[in-house]
């Protein structure tokens, strides 16, 4: 490691804990302003200082150099220090990263070979299907599923379209796994013709308060609602294109958006050309987890149990077998069923990836 030259800042004396001098191993700034991490670009990092406070301002920021290689990605928690007034042509510099709360990895494809993290402390993925046109893909819903509760984050499914096909079959499909349901709709007033997008106000009170992120295939009306959720979404997202001068559909990367009129501060994060995500790290016994009841099960299943259908001595079987009613059994059943659905679709490779227009 590098020397460095000593300075008085580099000893802290704390109070309570003995008065031996400590070497701090980060630097002290204690001028620092907490914020939010935004946007990322080329190097340049967008983030709001004192998010969600009266004193709330946008600011350009780079990473300061005792960060080293530490990924800074939006939904970070940071403190900045320097020029943080937000003018034209301030930089100010982020010098540390808070602990994140849950970590959501992009798979690698053919231009990365690491999954990376992609957005910091989400609550909640929000997985956008049309209920036709395209035609819901389960196999992606699942590995959203997968990923989301490995990230420590839950599942809202909104389904868009409902005008076109019902939605019955694949709410039936994920209640037992415990993933949320919004069904969104467009509407024509038949008097002025003017289409409207219904059940918006229900999306709305799913992610308030909260950090989401928004993943869809390509026509599923995920834009859509991020308008009509952010009307100046384009505004926001075209700031960071104009600097990339690359396309929406070719940029990687994550924006968060926030929500105007929620009482509580609420975030979306946008994720275009984001199709799907890194699941070769999950662990059955990290799933198993996101099922409290099954985990419990799974605990007296035989050393190594893949708990997969047809593993020797599973549990799961037990416990199915052992329900005191037929309508417990089928709900156990189905609750199985669905955790071997997703054990099964970690396994399989990635959805190819949609050729970008
Ligand atoms: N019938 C119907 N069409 C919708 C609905 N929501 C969106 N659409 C249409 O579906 C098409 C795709 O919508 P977008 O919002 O552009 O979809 P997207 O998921 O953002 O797709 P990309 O922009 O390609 O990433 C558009 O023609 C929309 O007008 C809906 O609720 N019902
Ligand atoms: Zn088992």
């Amino acid at each position: 490691m590098a020397e460095r030259r000593y300075d008085e800042r580099d000893v802290r004396i704390r109070p309570g804990r003995g008065s031996r001098p400590r070497t701090k191993q980060r630097p002290a700034h204690e001028d620092a302003r907490s914020a939010m991490v935004v946007a990322v670009d080329r190097g340049r990092y967008t983030v709001l200082v004192e998010p969600g406070t009266p004193d709330e301002t946008r600011v350009l920021a780079m990473k300061a150099r005792e960060l080293g290689r530490q990924r800074v990605v939006p939904g970070d928690r940071v403190d900045v220090v320097g020029d943080t007034s937000g003018g034209r042509d301030t930089l100010a510099r982020i010098v540390r990263i808070g602990e994140r709360r849950t970590v959501l990895r992009r798979t690698a494809d053919d231009t990365d070979a690491v999954e990376r993290v992609i957005v910091a402390n989400a609550d909640r993925l929000v997985v956008v299907t049309a209920l036709a046109d395209p035609e819901p893909r389960t196999r992606m819903i699942d590995r959203c599923v997968v990923a989301a509760y490995d990230a420590g984050m839950d599942v809202l499914l909104a389904l868009t379209k409902a005008d076109l096909a019902p939605p019955d079959e694949l709410v039936a499909l994920y209640a037992p796994i415990g993933v949320e349901v919004v069904v969104t709709r467009r509407a024509e007033d038949p008097v002025t013709g003017e289409r409207t997008i219904t059940g918006l106000d229900e999306l709305r009170a799913a992610l308030d308060g909260r950090l989401s992120v928004l993943v869809g295939h390509s026509g599923v009306g995920k834009s859509t609602l991020v308008n009509a959720l952010v009307p100046d979404a384009h505004r926001a997202t075209g700031v960071v294109n104009d600097v990339t001068g690359r396309g929406r559909h070719t940029s990687t990367s994550a924006v968060a958006l926030e929500l105007p009129g929620t009482s509580t501060p609420t975030w979306v994060v946008d994720t275009p050309g984001v199709r799907s995500f890194g699941l070769a790290h999950v662990e059955p016994e990290r799933l198993v987890r996101a099922f409290p009841d099954l985990a419990a099960v799974a605990r007296e299943c035989p050393r190594g149990c893949t708990h997969l259908a047809g593993s020797p001595d599973c549990g799961l079987d037990d416990w199915v077998a052992a329900a005191p009613d037929d309508v417990v059994r089928a709900a156990r059943a189905a609750r199985v069923d669905s955790f071997r659905r997703l054990l099964v679709s970690r396994l399989g490779a990635p959805e190819p990836e949609e050729p970008t227009r």
